[in-house]
């Protein structure tokens, strides 16, 4: 078949099933078409999936999701969600993928929709060449149970307690909310978001156990446990999904609670890469943490893009940004902002402070990846003396972003 024997179109309702065959295959989860149908359904958005056709057949398919991400000094604010990507086995390396990409960046833009696109990658090779840049890391936490906290650690007078699903989401869908509106990087969800979070089906368990959850006034944790016996006695493990603690005291609470469960040996947690877990312990060394890229982020619209978000300190510089994939982008543009944080964008003519790519502004845009490391890696480039500086301090947010929300 010659590459050019494909065609886009845009997919309907009626396409589910043949677009879940599509992600089952791509995926390696021939077993589980049924669970795979039922996942998708509760956040498919038809009208921003799109299928490339061979044969009468889709051959790819990809969808955007109406989502949010808490940005700095802004909120939630909206992204489009790309996933469920995925190309037939016998039509690979052929530019099925490039068209999708193509179709959902060019028609973002065209229709002026979210300036921003974010996923989570299969593989971290994959999306550096349609202009995605790394915004967040997160760190799986590795940490022995029944480690003692270091002296002086206040766990507060409230009880965490583990109550059944039901009774559970109404009292944590607030405290995320409250959570997701100041913690940047995570994403704002609605009902669907939440079902397709919480998926309990077989294979979303991987052999583990359904979700149990503890709740407290002021954070809750969603978890899987799975037995285990060693020759030195029990070595079950404890799998959090979904934690998160508003105050200190809850953070602290809901950790001694998951690290004093019986006949566990390991819990394992997943938090940014500031998280402050290992300072509440007496040994550090009891939390093992393997650092993975998290996020991606794509500028869609360089200029509407930068401006939605808040900045940390006043700057003024002419950036000259490449961008290929999204010509639109590439070229002069005045950077500025003033002492509220406020961006302002605008095309320039002048002579540039920096030079970049629209990638490496996505990799900076939550915070999480420093425009001076970038220089250091010789991503950005700098013309004129202290714009680096400046820039990098401009797109700090207070701690780097989390993102712990895989989509
Ligand atoms: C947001 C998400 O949903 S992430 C999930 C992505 N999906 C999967 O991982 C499922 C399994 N994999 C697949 O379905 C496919 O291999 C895909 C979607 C990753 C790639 O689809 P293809 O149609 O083969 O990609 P396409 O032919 O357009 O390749 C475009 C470029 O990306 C490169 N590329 C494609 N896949 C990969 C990969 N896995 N690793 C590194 N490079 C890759 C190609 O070599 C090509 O490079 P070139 O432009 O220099 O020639």
């Amino acid at each position: 078949m010659a590459n050019d024997d494909y065609s886009v179109r845009k997919l309907t309702a009626d396409d589910l099933p043949e677009f879940s065959r599509v992600i089952v295959k791509a995926f390696l989860s021939d077993d589980d078409f049924d669970s795979v149908v039922e996942a998708e359904r509760t956040v498919f958005e038809p009208e921003r999936a799109t299928g490339v056709v061979a044969d009468g057949r889709l051959a790819g398919v990809g969808q955007i999701l109406t989502r949010s991400v808490c940005v700095p000094g802004r909120g939630q604010t909206p992204v489009g969600g790309v996933t469920s990507v995925g190309v037939a086995v016998d039509h690979r390396r052929r530019g099925v993928l490039t068209r999708l990409m193509r179709e959902q960046l060019h028609g973002m833009h065209e229709s002026g929709a979210e300036p921003i696109a974010a996923l989570w990658a299969s593989e971290a090779a994959i999306y550096g060449r349609f202009g995605y840049g790394l915004a967040t890391d997160y760190i799986r936490h590795e940490i022995t149970a029944k480690t003692p906290f270091r002296p002086g650690v206040d766990l507060g007078d409230d009880r965490v307690r583990e109550v059944a699903r039901d009774e559970a989401m109404p009292l944590i869908r607030p405290i995320y909310d409250r959570y997701a509106a100041g913690r940047v990087g995570a994403m704002g969800r609605g009902d669907g978001n939440w079902d397709y979070h919480y998926l309990d089906l077989p294979y979303a368990r991987r052999g583990m156990s359904s979700l149990r959850f503890a709740v407290h006034p002021d954070g809750y944790v969603a978890y899987r446990v799975r037995g285990g016996w060693s020759d030195r006695g029990p070595d079950g493990r404890v799998v959090v999904r979904d934690f998160v603690a508003t105050t200190p005291q809850a953070y602290a609470s809901i950790i001694r609670h998951l690290l004093d469960i019986d006949l566990v040996g390991q819990v394992e947690i997943n938090g940014g890469v500031d998280e402050p877990l290992a300072l509440l312990l007496q040994t550090p060394r009891a939390a093992l943490c393997h650092r993975f890229d998290g996020l991606y982020m794509r500028l869609v619209d360089l200029d509407r893009a930068l401006c939605a978000r808040g900045y940390a300190s006043a700057v003024d510089v002419v950036l000259d940004v490449a961008d290929e994939f999204c010509p639109w982008n590439a070229g002069r543009w005045r950077f500025t902002v003033d002492t509220d944080g406020t961006a302002e964008v605008t095309r320039d003519t002048g002579s540039p402070d920096v030079s970049t790519s629209s990638a490496d502004l996505a990799a900076a845009f939550l915070g999480g990846t420093r425009i001076a490391t970038l220089a250091a890696a010789g991503r950005v480039r700098e013309h004129t003396p202290g714009t680096v500086a400046a820039l990098s301090t401009a797109f700090l947010a207070e701690r780097p972003p989390a993102c712990l929300e895989v989509f």
